[in-house]
């Protein structure tokens, strides 16, 4: 079984043998994790070449790779570009499986299915947590959703949690915000200990990290390897990469996996694995740290006594610790249609769609109070713009022909104001991509959950209510019809306006990974929609095979709605001139019927529904592979 639980395995009685002493095959524990095995992996990639993405040929990145994984430390190492992280994703059944040409991976012989990935849990390598919530608020986030409500109450996760903090040593910052770019959090080691807590919650035994100690200083990563000893000892299999430990981690690890190139130079206790290269011919200088050693060995930095023809991994693969891996996986008979049974089974989350709403919309809803630049300056933006245009345009009169000018001209800037004051929106996504697709393929919470988080708490309060106040400061300083439904169908008009660029951003947002890439396709519909909004160019004169993009315009709906929503009823003079809105609006070819006003409503409601849908579609489509 994959799941053990964290209270259990705390009362085990721990026998260990001398880490070093270590033949990493029986490490002595009194409930021993999964096992896992993997048999002639063969992972390609093809990478995409040019402008125009032509694809290049197959890669092979690991090259018919077999090992075993059992209880205790599980080391992945090997020169940069080797292959450990691959092999890792491959096993830990994150890698695209679109890569994988041939091998069988195994835990307990049952195939990985979704549901066995996740009870397993996988670290990585930049820690993705939070930053506005507290060490204990993210535990907490992780513990609400992934723990099933049936058996952990409310007081029994928070129990747990504070278990996984005394366990991980956290109880100093356990109150400390993780820290973002304006807010100054925990350590490194401490932020690694925390993303690790947020795997232990589910008590997983079987354990994915990839490169847990990149980044962290010798003594930090110390400790956190030893906090992973200290967990292995509780029955788990702790799988990791790992670049260059010093000696101290590396004598902590059972079991090493040594790549050079895709292909396995070694793989075995880690105990054995000087012996091994010195029988090949290979002297370690006294002093010289064994890990540094073996890299040496595999960049080709020293050479053996007795050279040979031979690469390190044909020397591995004709070797007794090749035998012995071979002996063992045969005996391991996996499901006869493997292929069957891991597609049959699908994901499913331990919570349900209302609860992981609840708990997503609050961290959501923290993450904005906390971290309230972007509100401040929407909010500011909105109130110095609404002061502006009602300086600019003070008490309108209603002699021509300022008065058509200035209106129009008014109605312009409004809706310019609103589509592009919203562009910060295009970062929504953007900058959360990471967290969502790690807790989404994580199992944390459904797609749909997180959308709508956003949608609720950041759109409809964010957006929604500064434009409100815009519009009460600009409409009345501008001296508008002073009818308060005018002022509310006003209102409306500008939010609607306002959503509708909004879910454009939102919409490229969710299908781009880059601010650059982001910014580019969020100008460019917005300036063709200004240009098609009936202000800068007469569409009634347009090209008809080019004036059909009016349809598609915000600009068009908004001027068109604003426009008959202060012209209608209004007469003005000029001279001896009177001229009355409605004779404006005709001459505009504008429809001022009460359907042709709430046409321009519906119209933004359907671009905003149509880039909603498509912005969740997009969310779903991100590649969660590695
Ligand atoms: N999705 C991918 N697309 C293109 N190349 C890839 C992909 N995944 C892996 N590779 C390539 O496969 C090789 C092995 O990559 P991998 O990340 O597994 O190496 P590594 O040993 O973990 O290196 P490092 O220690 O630098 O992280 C590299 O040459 C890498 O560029």
């Amino acid at each position: 079984m994959l799941s053990s639980s964290m209270e259990v395995y705390e009362n085990y009685e721990i026998k260990m043998l001398p880490p070093w002493e270590s033949d990493g095959s029986k490490v002595s524990v009194k409930v021993p994790g999964p096992t896992l095995t993997y048999q002639n992996i063969q992972y390609c990639i093809r990478e995409n070449r040019g402008l125009c993405r032509k694809r290049g040929p197959e890669r092979d990145i690991l090259k018919n790779v077999s090992g075993i994984m059992k209880t205790g430390l599980n080391a992945i190492m090997g020169a940069t570009g080797s292959g450990k992280t691959s092999l890792l994703d491959v096993i830990a059944g994150r890698k695209d499986p679109r890569g994988l040409r041939s091998g069988q991976i195994l835990v307990d012989n049952k195939v990985v299915t979704s549901d066995l990935r996740l009870m397993s849990a996988y670290v990585v390598q930049d820690d993705i947590l939070m930053g506005t919530l507290s060490v204990r608020e993210n535990l907490l986030f992780s513990g609400n959703l992934r723990l099933p409500r049936k058996q952990y109450s409310t007081a029994d996760k928070e129990k747990k949690v504070e278990s996984i903090i005394q366990e991980l040593g956290l109880e100093d910052c356990a109150n400390t915000k993780i820290g973002t770019e304006f807010i100054r959090g925990v350590s490194g080691g401490e932020r690694k200990r925390c993303s690790i807590g947020m795997e232990l919650i589910t008590s997983p035994s079987l354990l994915f990290l990839d490169e847990p100690t990149t980044g962290l200083d010798s003594n930090t990563a110390n400790s956190i390897i030893s906090l992973l000893h200290r967990l292995s000892r509780g029955g788990r299999t702790i799988i990791f990469s790992i670049h260059q430990p010093r000696y101290s981690i590396f004598k902590l690890f059972d079991h090493l996996t040594l790549l050079h190139k895709g292909e396995t130079v070694y793989a075995g206790p880690t105990g054995k694995a000087m012996d091994y290269f010195q029988s090949l011919g290979y002297e370690c200088e006294a002093f010289n740290n064994p890990a540094d050693f073996f890299l040496d060995i595999t960049n080709g930095e020293t050479t053996p006594s007795r050279p040979t023809e031979k690469s390190l991994a044909e020397l591995y693969r004709e070797s007794q610790y090749c035998a012995s891996v071979k002996e063992e996986l045969k005996c391991i008979t996996g499901p006869s249609d493997p292929s069957f049974e891991a597609k049959s089974k699908a994901p499913s989350y331990v919570t349900s769609f209302f609860y992981q709403l609840n708990v997503v919309c609050w961290r959501t809803m923290l993450n904005v109070v906390r971290n309230p630049q972007t509100s401040y300056a929407q909010m500011a933006l909105n109130i110095i713009c609404a002061l502006l245009i009602g300086l600019i345009y003070y008490q309108m009169p209603l002699t021509l022909p300022e008065a058509l000018q200035n209106r129009i001209g008014a109605f312009f800037f409004l809706i310019i104001n609103m589509v592009f004051g919203n562009l910060s929106a295009v970062e929504l996504f953007i900058n959360e991509r990471a967290i969502f697709v790690h807790e989404n393929s994580g199992g944390y919470y459904r797609t749909s959950v997180y959308f709508l988080s956003k949608v609720f708490v950041d759109l409809l309060p964010n957006r929604i209510v500064p434009i409100f106040i815009f519009s009460s400061i600009s409409y009345y300083m501008m001296g508008l019809n002073p009818t308060f439904t005018s002022f509310l169908c006003f209102a409306l008009t500008m939010s609607l306006v306002s959503l509708a660029g909004v879910s454009l951003a939102f919409l490229i947002s969710a299908s781009v990974s880059s601010f650059a890439m982001a910014n580019i396709l969020i100008a460019l519909p917005f300036v063709f929609m200004m240009v098609f909004g009936g202000f800068l160019v007469n569409l009634n004169s347009m090209l008809n095979w080019l004036s059909w993009l009016k349809w598609a315009s915000i600009f068009k709906y908004g001027l068109d709605a604003v426009t008959i929503n202060e012209m209608k009823g209004q007469v003005f003079y000029g001279g001896n001139i009177t001229l009355t809105g409605e004779m404006y609006l005709k001459s505009q070819g504008i429809d001022y019927s009460v359907w042709g006003f709430w046409q321009n409503q519906v119209a933004l409601l359907g671009i905003i529904l149509v880039c909603m849908t498509f912005a969740y579609i997009q969310l779903r489509r991100i590649n969660r592979w590695k």
